[in-house]
């Protein structure tokens, strides 16, 4: 009953802290927001543009497009908080929009952090949230709310793999009986994908261009095994030699290219993990394969190459970009029987 009541006072929340979106969840009503962690300000201010408001998907907006006045910052990088007092804005107008009420009370947090990060950044994370408005705040691995969110048995006595590749981190783990049995991480995702485009170009092309181009020519040509139909695209960069504006035509094959050293250290993340696990959990992964999520998984082809590379079978999430945050939010729900998975900063996870 009193439970009900405080539900209904004061809903606690999930949130997907990520290095480029943030998910945020209400106990009982499901994802309430999704946007770019992102947030906008005044150069040399620090204050956060538009009364604290250009944030998220207004902020993504201004990312290299912004005048000299005016700078747009992510405030994570590679799964982690680089910029404390600008996540902790950003996280608290996030908590404020994603909830229609707050009574005043704070909300219980479950929030989703790579599984390689340090104590300290620990920390910055449980300090962020409490700052930003949250009461008592738990971490959960993102690869263990990434098996959670794709519906994989994890609490079943046979291995079920998932990899999760964010902008920042790709976190790969094989877990059985509800607990992780091995897992790894990197901190490389999509972001470097994009860095490696923006090489390639320079390298290949001559041309410069802004990550966020990058990331469009990524999302539009790129893949990582061979297409059916090769595809074409127009990008347009500044001539690294004359320093005007030109257009260079690329292809598929020629991003595949680039995109070859970043997704080999997360193919590499994945054969480790494999190697480290038991030759009986290894057996299951031959029928159980594995689950790719996180926006990096839309890649094109992506669970082809996996799949040829490490032998077992691949697939992709239905919504990969909100499976951890689908998984948060199922933890969020059974917060009793999930505790243990749980970090609270005492060490008692
Ligand atoms: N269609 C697509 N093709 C390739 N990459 C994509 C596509 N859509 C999104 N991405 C990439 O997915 C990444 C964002 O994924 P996601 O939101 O899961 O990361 P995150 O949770 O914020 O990061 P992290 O978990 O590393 O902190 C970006 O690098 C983006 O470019």
């Amino acid at each position: 009953m009193l439970h009900r009541l405080r539900q209904w006072l004061c809903p606690d929340l999930a949130i997907d802290l990520g290095t480029a979106n943030t998910i945020v969840a209400i106990q009982g009503e499901g994802i309430a927001l999704d946007e770019p962690s992102v947030v906008a300000l005044h150069k040399g201010s620090r204050k956060i543009l538009g009364k604290g408001t250009a944030v998220g998907k207004l902020a993504k907006q201004m990312l290299g497009r912004t005048p000299d006045s005016i700078i747009a910052v992510r405030p994570l990088k590679e799964g982690v908080i680089t910029d404390f007092e600008l996540c902790e804005s950003m996280l608290r107008y996030f908590i404020h929009k994603a909830r229609h009420h707050s009574r005043g009370l704070r909300p219980r947090v479950v929030i989703a952090v790579p599984g390689s990060i340090t104590p300290v950044e620990k920390r910055a994370v449980f300090n962020s949230a409490e700052r930003a408005g949250a009461g008592r705040v738990y971490l959960i691995e993102e690869s263990k709310a990434a098996g959670i969110g794709a519906g994989l048995p994890i609490s079943e006595p046979m291995a079920s793999m998932v990899c999760d590749i964010g902008g920042g981190t790709s976190e790969v783990a094989i877990m059985s009986l509800g607990d992780t049995v091995v897992s790894n991480s990197v901190r490389i995702g999509g972001d470097r994908c994009d860095e490696a485009i923006v090489e390639y170009m320079k390298q290949h092309f001559s041309l410069r261009i802004g990550v966020q181009t990058a990331e469009d020519l990524k999302m539009e040509l790129g893949s990582a095994y061979p297409l059916e139909q090769e595809l074409t695209g127009e990008v347009k960069g500044l001539d690294t030699i004359s320093s005007i504006p030109r257009k260079a035509i690329v292809t598929s094959e020629e991003l595949r290219d680039a995109l070859h050293g970043p997704l080999e250290a997360i193919l590499n993340c994945c054969k480790q993990t494999i190697e480290q696990c038991k030759p009986e959990l290894v057996a299951d992964l031959a029928d159980n394969g594995m689950v790719l999520t996180g926006g990096g998984a839309l890649l094109r082809g992506l669970e082809y190459y996996m799949s040829e590379q490490l032998g077992i079978p691949v697939r992709i999430d239905e919504d990969p970009l909100r499976t951890v945050a689908r998984g948060t939010a199922i933890c969020l729900e059974h917060l009793g029987q999930w505790r243990h998975a749980f970090d609270n900063g005492e060490g008692d996870f």
